[in-house]
């Protein structure tokens, strides 16, 4: 089964609004580790000022506050941001004042060992650019601001072409390819499971044949609805059969069965729109109708009745409706045998109808 996927998705390109939604995802999964680095940034460079600034007699300045001030801002700034693409320009903007900051403490250091400290600065950076959350074209501007500013051929003693800057030139090329290639592969890699998740589930809580949620989602979904206190107006729970469904099968065959199911869920989901709806199994299905007055209920109903009895498909059928009314203590399995009461009375008085709950209504048995 995973193999019989995982080859399905090996052969699909996820479409732009596939790769936005990932990118979303990732960014909302990370926002918290992204906000973690930051401030473990903002402390190592703190630190590492305090240090230059008074253990090598830099002096702490002004200047030192001001880039604390502004890399927290920004930190904080990242607590209200919540689209991917917007995190992919406040990134730009703190690797900029980071590597500024960077290269302010760099320029205390003794001349000789500064070209050390600007590569290793550049590939701290760059390493934990290859696995924040962000697109292709926030990573390589990342790359580019990162070389720019802590660029160990600017302002510092090494030649391009002597031993030192050929060496510095080969980790250069050495370190570009290898993040590079690592933030592409890794997000190669999320896509691909993000894009596997989606279609699991999706076939985990979407009936295949009706492409409407099937009972695990709806008990997964009318569970919550049911949980919500306080209720506004009441919840009602809707049991809805094909009558004489067999028959269909029997005398036109199996496709066309499947036919009249699909176009059955089409008319509940359109006429139920906006309420949760799903197909429990075989020719049942289900509607949780919630902040609902009893006369919507009735209304709904009888326009569901009408629709699917006049559809002028070539197979026309009908369906019987339980209604229960879901009450405060109630559990949703409890609601449902209601429901099933009440759709055995429909079918008992004559099928092409809706039945409301009453604890008189005798059961299947
Ligand atoms: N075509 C098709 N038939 C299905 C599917 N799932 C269940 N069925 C058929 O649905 C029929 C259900 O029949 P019954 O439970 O006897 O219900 P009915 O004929 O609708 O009778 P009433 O409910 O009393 O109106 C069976 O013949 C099942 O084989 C499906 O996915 N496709």
């Amino acid at each position: 089964m995973l193999k019989t996927i995982d080859h399905e998705i090996s052969k699909y390109a996820a479409p732009p609004a596939v790769q936005a939604e990932f990118a979303q995802h990732d960014f909302e999964k990370l926002r918290n580790f992204c906000r973690l680095t930051y401030a473990a940034s903002i402390v190592i460079w703190l630190l590492f000022d305090l240090i230059v600034s008074f253990k090598g007699g830099q002096g702490f300045t002004v200047l030192s506050v001001v880039f604390v001030c502004a890399m927290a801002a920004l930190t904080i700034a990242l607590g209200f941001i919540r689209k991917a693409r917007h995190f992919d320009v406040l990134n730009l903007i703190f690797v900029l004042a980071i590597t500024l900051g960077i290269r302010l403490i760099i320029f205390g250091l003794p001349a000789d060992t500064q070209p050390i400290w600007l590569i290793l600065a550049t590939s701290s950076i760059l390493y934990n650019a290859s696995v924040l959350p962000l697109s292709r074209w926030g990573f390589l501007a990342v790359v580019g601001v990162t070389w720019g500013v802590l660029n160990p051929f600017l302002m510092t003693e090494v030649q391009l072409f002597d031993l030192r800057g050929s060496l510095i030139l080969c980790y250069f090329a050495f370190l570009s390819c290898l993040t590079i290639y690592s933030f592409f592969k890794l997000r190669r890699v999320k896509l691909y499971n993000y894009t596997m998740s989606k279609l699991l589930l999706t076939q985990a809580y979407i009936d295949a044949l009706t492409e409407i949620p099937n009972r695990r989602s709806f008990m997964t979904r009318a569970t919550s609805v049911l949980a919500q206190n306080p209720r506004m107006h009441d919840h009602y729970l809707a049991m809805i059969d094909i009558d004489n469904f067999k028959r269909v099968n029997d005398q036109f065959g199996h496709d066309i069965g499947d036919e009249v199911l699909k176009r059955t869920a089409a008319s509940i989901k359109a006429v139920m729109n906006g309420y949760e709806c799903a197909r429990l199994g075989g020719e049942e299905f289900a509607v949780y109708l919630s902040g609902v007055r009893r006369a919507d209920v009735e209304r709904l109903m009888a326009t569901l009745c009408s629709q699917v009895r006049n559809d002028p498909a070539a197979h026309p059928v009908t369906v019987s409706i339980g209604l229960a009314r879901v009450d405060d203590q109630d559990s949703l399995n409890q609601a449902l045998a209601k429901a099933d009461k009440a759709l055995y009375a429909s079918k008992h008085a004559g099928k092409d109808r809706f039945t409301f709950y009453r604890s008189t209504l005798t059961g299947r048995e």
